[in-house]
């Protein structure tokens, strides 16, 4: 496999993601030559790579500062947006001038929504450094902040001018945050190229390892392949006018986990059992075998990502998920799988299967299934 390699994204303002390691050198490019000042934005788990950038940054003759946000989805709120639009305001930041995000999915939803805003849209290149960010949330263009009632319900689409996926980063990374980027990988194995899903089953440890993974071909191969699944869909439908809505595959559930859980619970983890309940849902609709669903359990619980979750919470679920993007007016609606790659709609399930499929990923459920066995 080569060192380096480049997933065009297209669409009305096209780019490329460029994934490979040790790729600093390659920022100039994406931000090009008409820009003057560019504001690094990062969290301090991140500084050391931040000040790297900014050294290169300086190197190349642009004017680079720095700004530190606070960690994970802290970043992700209206007072986090307000400062850096108050820095961007205090430096002059200009319509020429640009953004680069250096750190995982919060800070490239955060950084990528302050640039959306900002005299109504500046440039933005995305420098993902986890394994989540990488494959998902620093491509495709969607950015946002959470407010108390719900995920990125405050944001805009804003594709970036490019992205850096360098691996190298990831080996640094925990391994409960790294395994939580599997399972956006995992989601690209189900809706769309099941390569994916036979990979990671046969491989699962040394994913599980985040050293021996970020230095291995076969997450190079499922960065690429993921990367691939998400551009060509945001290439086609970047508003989410339909096709898009396939990334949000198992989302509706886990993004209620997350605002239940006043958003301490990993994203990744919530997408996990999201997808085990959606999969429940579409099983009990009579939409999807046994069997398809059986594999989201099982290649999921070998990563080490939850697929169940307390069983004690489904007024204030479902409440959270009625504000789900997807729905329209009172009817819930649900990305549902019909076998692998096949994605499709459940609108406006009956109540008692939302119930049933919340039993069936309730903490200490014993599947329906394995009773009748
Ligand atoms: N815009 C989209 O299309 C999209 C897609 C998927 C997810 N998202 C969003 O992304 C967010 C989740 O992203 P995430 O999983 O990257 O979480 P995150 O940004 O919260 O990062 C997780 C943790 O990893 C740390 N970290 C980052 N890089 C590291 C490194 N190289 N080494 C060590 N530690 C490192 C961070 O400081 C943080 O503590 C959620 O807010 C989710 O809603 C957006
Ligand atoms: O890119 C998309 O579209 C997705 O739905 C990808 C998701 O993995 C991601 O978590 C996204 O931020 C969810 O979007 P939302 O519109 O449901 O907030
Ligand atoms: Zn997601």
């Amino acid at each position: 496999m080569s060192d380096t390699t480049t997933v065009h994204v297209a669409g009305e303002r096209p780019y490329d993601v460029v994934i490979g390691r040790h790729l600093l050198g390659a920022l100039p490019a994406l931000l090009g030559a008409d820009v003057r000042r560019v504001l690094v934005v990062h969290p301090s788990a991140l500084a050391t790579s931040a000040d790297a950038v900014l050294d290169d940054l300086r190197a190349h003759g642009y004017e680079a500062f720095g700004a530190e946000v606070p960690d994970a989805e802290e970043a992700k709120t209206a007072q986090v947006a307000a400062f850096l639009w108050q820095v961007l305001g205090q430096a002059d930041f200009t319509r020429s001038d640009a953004i680069v995000a250096v750190g995982g999915g919060a800070t490239t939803d955060l950084a990528g929504f302050v640039a959306a805003t900002w005299l109504r849209g500046i440039a933005v290149v995305q420098v993902p450094t986890t394994l989540l960010a990488m494959v998902d949330a620093a491509v495709g263009g969607k950015t946002g902040i959470n407010t108390a009632e719900g995920k990125n319900l405050v944001g805009a689409f804003h594709p970036p001018v490019g992205v850096l996926c360098d691996l190298a980063a990831l080996a640094s990374m925990p391994k409960h945050d790294f395994v939580a980027g599997l399972a956006e990988v995992v989601k690209c194995g189900f809706i769309a190229d099941p390569v994916i899903l036979d990979l990671v089953e046969a491989n699962t440890e040394r994913l599980t390892d985040p050293a021996a993974a970020a230095a291995s071909d076969v997450l190079f191969e499922l960065v690429e392949r993921a990367v691939a699944v998400k551009a060509r869909v945001v290439g086609e439908d970047l508003r989410e006018a339909g096709l898009r809505e396939i990334l949000n595959y198992g989302h509706t559930f886990a993004h209620a986990i997350e605002q239940v859980e006043r958003f301490q619970w990993r994203h990744g983890a919530a997408v996990s059992v999201g997808m085990v309940y959606v999969a429940e849902l579409a099983r009990l609709a009579g939409r999807l075998p046994d069997a398809v669903v059986d594999r989201h359990r099982s290649v999921l619980t070998s990563l080490g990502l939850p697929v169940t979750y307390r069983g004690d919470r489904w007024d204030r679920l479902l409440a959270a998920m009625r504000r789900d993007k997807k729905t329209r007016g009172d009817l819930l609606r649900f990305v549902v799988l019909e076998d692998v790659g096949r994605p499709a709609r459940l609108e406006g399930p009956d109540p008692t299967l939302l119930a049933a499929a919340y039993a069936e990923v309730s903490e200490g459920a014993v599947t329906s299934r394995v009773v009748s066995l």
